[in-house]
């Protein structure tokens, strides 16, 4: 087995909705970013390349690149996983949090849920999203951004086909 963990941040900037977990939820603001600014995939691409030794999502995917201006984080996680496939891994399991005053993430989160399952070729039981504010605590608390944090628990491609 192998574990990784990965935390991501993104600060509000003007815009009407920002991307969590692939779901585009209406609000007044967005998120700044060079990708689609969606902190929870990013923070499940860097859980995954954590558990495989293999750097950081900014490693592989540099904000540098005109190529990844605006891209889907949907893609780069779909990369990311076959990436881990190609190390002779798989995930067994994933949990994130999001961290947020705002927007309400509780409506979205089956469809977070789904749409990673999909992205991570997994079952939607081995997907948990969840979120919280911080009692209006610090920079999230105060609305300045919104942060994710996610673990992942990979296990060897044999034993998942061996299930
Ligand atoms: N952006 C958020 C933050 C929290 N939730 C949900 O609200 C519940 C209470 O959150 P706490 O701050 O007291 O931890 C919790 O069940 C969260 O799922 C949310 O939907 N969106
Ligand atoms: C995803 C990338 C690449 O578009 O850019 P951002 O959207 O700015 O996101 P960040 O979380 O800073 O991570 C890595 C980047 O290289």
């Amino acid at each position: 087995m192998r574990i990784g963990h990965g935390y991501d941040v993104h600060a509000f900037a003007d815009g009407d909705h920002v991307m969590i977990g692939g779901v585009r939820i209406p609000y007044g603001r967005g998120l700044a970013a060079h990708s689609d600014g969606d902190v929870l995939l990013h923070a499940i691409c860097d859980a995954l390349l954590g558990a495989v030794a293999a750097g950081d999502i900014g490693h592989h995917f540099p904000d540098s690149d005109p190529a990844n201006a605006g891209i889907d984080s949907r893609l780069l996680l779909r990369r990311v996983v076959q990436s881990v496939r190609g190390t002779g891994w798989s995930l067994g399991n994933l949990d994130a949090t999001v961290i947020a005053q705002a927007p309400r993430m509780a409506p979205h989160v089956d469809a977070m849920r789904s749409l990673i399952a999909a992205d991570c070729a997994v079952d939607i039981d081995a997907v948990n999203v969840k979120a919280t504010t911080t009692e209006g605590l610090g920079p999230m608390g105060r609305g300045e951004g919104i942060a994710a944090h996610a673990v992942v628990l990979l296990q060897p491609l044999a034993a998942r086909r061996a299930e």
